[in-house]
């Protein structure tokens, strides 16, 4: 139509450029939300009709990203003067896989369901008992490995899983990394480890995040010999080693992610309180939805918004008995401002009232960015996503904060209590780290085709021993597949994001905190920053909120230096947070002399498993 006289070429452009982002981001917000009902009906409900819907309807959501992919291609974005349209149109420029192919698409929809399916309906049957077979991962298997201490079961349960998940996917994963990297290339980005790292906005951030574990690698050192004495003195030498690497059967995890179970048998000061507020829940008859809502009460306390009364309604936050559901948990945001879920096979213990935080937390930050354009409606980086409901959890799993809440007796702060308490901590928080960055680098390397489909396993154990000074309790082969026994692996979700969380959200808690009066590294009359609590603190809350609303519309750089005053991730929070854990380790391992570090393995990956049972024959022999 004519533009006004006054209106120069340029205003006539961006007001051009501004209808068309409108259109598409009213488009894309009505297909995002089609996609993402069909995903969270298959999700809560693992029918085949469902998994026809679901596929059906991101083929057809497929369709119209090509189409609207099309037309910002044919149209003179990167020249306009604001540099926010440029961003937007940036964005919708990499829209990803759904501009493969429709027959690769599916294809590649089909295999992730697939491997998703078979991980989260695996059974194995009981230890020593062929008749019940019918162990799931949730609860079943994750109790059974948290709580038990017979090494035999437990590696009995180590194997039996990755039988009944990883190996039963090895044979569709090359093809899944054939059509991520082909989807990637179409996107302009030479493969999917760099489609996944695009949205750290950095060219050297592997090398940031390398640097990160150059800084924390010796702290994790310390915890790992300590663990180790601790679990050689349970199980005995001929099981764990002096100087080599842990068997990673003994840590109380399937991944050896988190060793927070191995807390009872080698706490540093027994008598001490452990804040393990299990029992305590359990008895004041704690249930799923009382855990959401102490949840929601800490965001409230803060200020920020509270769950909407769709959310109460929508949500699963227990196993259904009738039906297979994901029980992974997750959050979900159905792009249309009213609709946000949690689904969660919730467990009455202190590890599910902070994952419900941690679920909450995204919730939290989808409402804060609820009003900003489809494309902008994501973490600053993947990282900051994860970090949200965590950094509650830091103020809200203080002895101080469980005290406040009735769940805690003693929340005394003496020196050995410290130390417990930041002990069970860092077993969560600093065991993570190195298995976080093994899990990317590896899958780096095979999207970068540095690892091939023939060396999968063996160099997953190369990683693992490299980065967690871990070892398989057997010997394995190219016949397994132990990446494919792991969520995050088979259901293609990028895990960095983690890693980058578990550095920030100290960084984010120090940053918090002070700005709630709780803490101040020059004023030694205040709390440490690991009994800091930032509970009621609406300033804290301000300024953590007006960081969510950004959503990705900024460069993440920006929303750090918003809440921090820094442009980088800086380690230094965590190891301030853990500092007095740090000295106690290093003392303690200096007074017992303990090997810092591991040797190589003795535990072989060889090709076939035909060539373990030979040489294994020929040992027995000789013996
Ligand atoms: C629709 C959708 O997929 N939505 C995303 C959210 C989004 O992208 O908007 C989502 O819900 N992802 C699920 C995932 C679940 C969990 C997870 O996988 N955790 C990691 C690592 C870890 C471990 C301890 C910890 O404290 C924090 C993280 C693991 O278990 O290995 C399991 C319980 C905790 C978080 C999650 O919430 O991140
Ligand atoms: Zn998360």
């Amino acid at each position: 139509e004519s533009s006004s006289t006054t209106e120069s070429p340029e205003q006539t452009r961006l007001k051009d450029a501004k209808k068309l982002l409108n259109k598409i981001n009213k488009e894309s917000g009505l297909w995002n939300n089609k996609v993402t009902i069909a995903s969270w009906n298959y999700a809560s409900n693992l029918t085949k009709e469902n998994l026809a819907t679901k596929v059906n309807v991101s083929l057809q959501s497929a369709d119209y990203v090509k189409k609207m992919w099309r037309q910002v291609a044919e149209y003179p974005w990167q020249n306009l003067s604001d540099p926010d349209l440029r961003r937007q149109f940036q964005k919708l420029s990499v829209p990803g896989l759904a501009v493969l192919p429709d027959a690769a698409y599916e294809e590649h929809q089909n295999i992730v369901s697939s491997m998703e399916n078979t991980y989260s309906t695996a059974k194995i049957c009981e230890y020593k008992n062929p008749n019940n077979c019918d162990l799931a991962l949730e609860p079943e298997i994750t109790e059974l490995l948290a709580n038990s201490q017979d090494p035999e079961q437990l590696k009995y349960l180590w194997v039996e899983w990755r039988k009944a998940s990883g190996e039963k996917v090895k044979s569709l994963y090359p093809r899944y990394v054939e059509l991520s990297n082909t989807a990637a290339q179409l996107n302009n980005l030479s493969n999917y480890a760099q489609y996944w790292l695009k949205d750290y906005e950095a060219d050297d951030f592997p090398e940031q995040v390398d640097a990160l574990w150059q800084q924390l690698k010796p702290l994790y050192l310390q915890l790992h010999a300590y663990v180790r004495r601790q679990l050689r003195e349970k199980y005995g030498p001929e099981i764990v080693s002096e100087d080599g690497p842990i068997p990673a059967h003994l840590l109380g995890n399937m991944w050896a992610q988190e060793w927070g179970s191995v807390s009872k048998i080698s706490v540093p000061f027994p008598g001490k309180q452990i804040p393990d507020v299990t029992a305590r829940m359990v008895e004041q008859g704690y249930n799923a939805t009382r855990i959401f809502r102490l949840a929601e009460e800490f965001f409230v306390s803060l200020n920020l918004t509270r769950m909407p009364d769709l959310f109460w309604k929508n949500s699963i936050l227990e196993k259904p008995n009738d039906r297979e559901i994901v029980c992974h948990a997750s959050a979900w945001d159905f792009y249309d401002g009213k609709d946000f879920r949690i689904k969660q096979c919730t467990r009455v213990t202190m590890d599910h009232l902070l994952t419900a935080h941690h679920e909450m937390g995204h919730i939290e930050y989808y409402l804060q960015y609820k009003d900003q354009p489809i494309v902008y409606r994501e973490g600053a980086n993947p990282g900051f996503h994860e970090a949200i409901g965590d950094v509650m959890a830091l103020s809200a799993s203080t002895p101080g904060h469980f005290k406040k809440i009735g769940l805690l007796d003693d929340d005394s702060v003496d020196t050995e209590a410290i130390i417990n308490n930041l002990y069970v901590k860092g077993l969560e928080k600093i065991a993570f780290l190195p298995f976080a960055y093994a899990m990317d680098r590896w899958r780096w390397s095979v999207f970068q085709g540095k690892i091939k489909s023939d060396e999968y396993n063996c160099r997953w154990w190369d990683i693992a021993e490299e980065y967690q000074g871990i070892e398989p309790p057997v010997d394995r082969s190219e016949e397994d597949f132990d990446p494919g026994a792991k969520y995050h692996i088979v259901a293609d979700v990028e895990y960095i994001r983690y890693y980058v969380s578990f550095v920030i959200q100290f960084q984010f808690h120090k940053a918090l905190c002070e700005r709630a009066g709780q803490y101040d590294p020059q004023n030694p009359k205040l709390k440490p920053l690991h009994q800091c609590d930032i509970y009621q603190s609406k300033d804290a809350g301000a300024l953590l909120g007006s960081m969510l609303q950004l959503g990705s519309s900024k460069p993440w750089q920006d929303a750090m230096e918003l809440i921090s005053g820094q442009r980088v991730m800086d380690a230094s929070g965590l190891l301030e947070y853990f500092n007095p854990l740090i000295e106690w380790l290093t003392a303690e391992n200096q007074k017992t002399n303990e090997y810092i570090g591991w040797k190589p393995t003795t535990k072989r990956c060889v090709k076939t498993r035909a060539e373990l049972i030979k040489s294994n024959k020929t040992n027995s022999d000789c013996k």
